[in-house]
């Protein structure tokens, strides 16, 4: 039977509030949530941890086949938990230099077709709300609501910054940037699935938008479209 639980997709850059306000809306409208990136971010996370080199594409696509995570739901006052190979990883995958490696492996095809089927089983009933680089292009392209959040290159390293200063050691604001360009470069050029918005997305830019004004945004258009019941 096919499946017609609804998707919301938030493709878009790093630091550009996708997770946030994908999980935020996830919980408002009691959907599931896919994060994404965090299987790139397990997948470069395991490779290291196994000795994997980040540029072998066989043993990658293997490792992706098998990642043996789980994904523990959000509840009232405690965030979602991910669980990789029995030890909970939520906090660790979260640096630039995990997210760095994340967008290495994720430039390679037989990763990125190792981890489709995985995500598309996200798309369970109610719906699901899912933010990525590709999930308007690539792996919901029927999706009814698709937005492509944006914000400038320093307005999301300072973000990233106030997320990061006093979690991890040695952050610079600089240094961030310097990253956060890499990985736009790396994402946005790639010959399979690159970053860049689906001809039907809905473009926010969301440089000068508090993490609600995007939230409402999002939400006028769930309502003109009335996807969510
Ligand atoms: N519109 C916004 N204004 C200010 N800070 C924001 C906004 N959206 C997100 N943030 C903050 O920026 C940081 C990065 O957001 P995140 O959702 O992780 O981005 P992404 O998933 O796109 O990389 C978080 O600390 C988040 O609270
Ligand atoms: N659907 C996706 C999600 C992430 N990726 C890759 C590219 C990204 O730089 C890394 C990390 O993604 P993630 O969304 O966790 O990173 P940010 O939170 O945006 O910094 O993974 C991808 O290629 N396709």
């Amino acid at each position: 039977m096919k499946n017609i639980a609804p998707v919301i997709t938030i493709d878009g850059p790093s630091g550009s509030g996708k997770g946030t306000v994908a999980g935020i809306l996830a919980k408002r409208l009691g959907w599931n949530l896919l994060d994404s990136g965090a299987l790139y971010r397990l997948l470069a996370f395991a490779a290291h941890n196994h000795g994997v080199d980040l540029t072998n594409e066989e043993l990658l696509k293997q490792l992706a086949a098998h990642l043996d995570v789980q994904f523990i739901a959000a509840t009232e006052g405690q965030l979602q938990r991910i669980i990789l190979e029995g030890d909970e990883v939520s906090d660790v995958i979260r640096t630039e230099s995990v997210g760095s490696g994340a967008s290495q492996v994720a430039a390679l095809p037989a990763v990125r077709e190792a981890l489709l089927q995985r995500q598309r089983a996200f798309q369970e009933a109610p719906g699901l709300v899912a933010d990525g680089r590709d999930m308007g292009t690539v792996v919901f392209p029927d999706a009814p609501l698709k937005i492509f959040l944006t914000a400038s290159a320093e307005e999301r390293a300072r973000r990233r910054y106030l997320q990061l200063k006093g979690k991890v050691e040695g952050v610079s604001l600089s240094s961030l940037l310097d990253e956060i360009r890499a990985r736009d470069e790396r994402d946005t050029q790639r010959a399979v699935a690159p970053l860049k918005p689906a001809a039907d997305a809905i473009q926010l830019d969301s440089t000068e938008l508090s993490i609600d004004q995007v939230l409402e945004r999002i939400m006028s258009e769930i309502a003109i479209r009335d996807i969510a019941g």
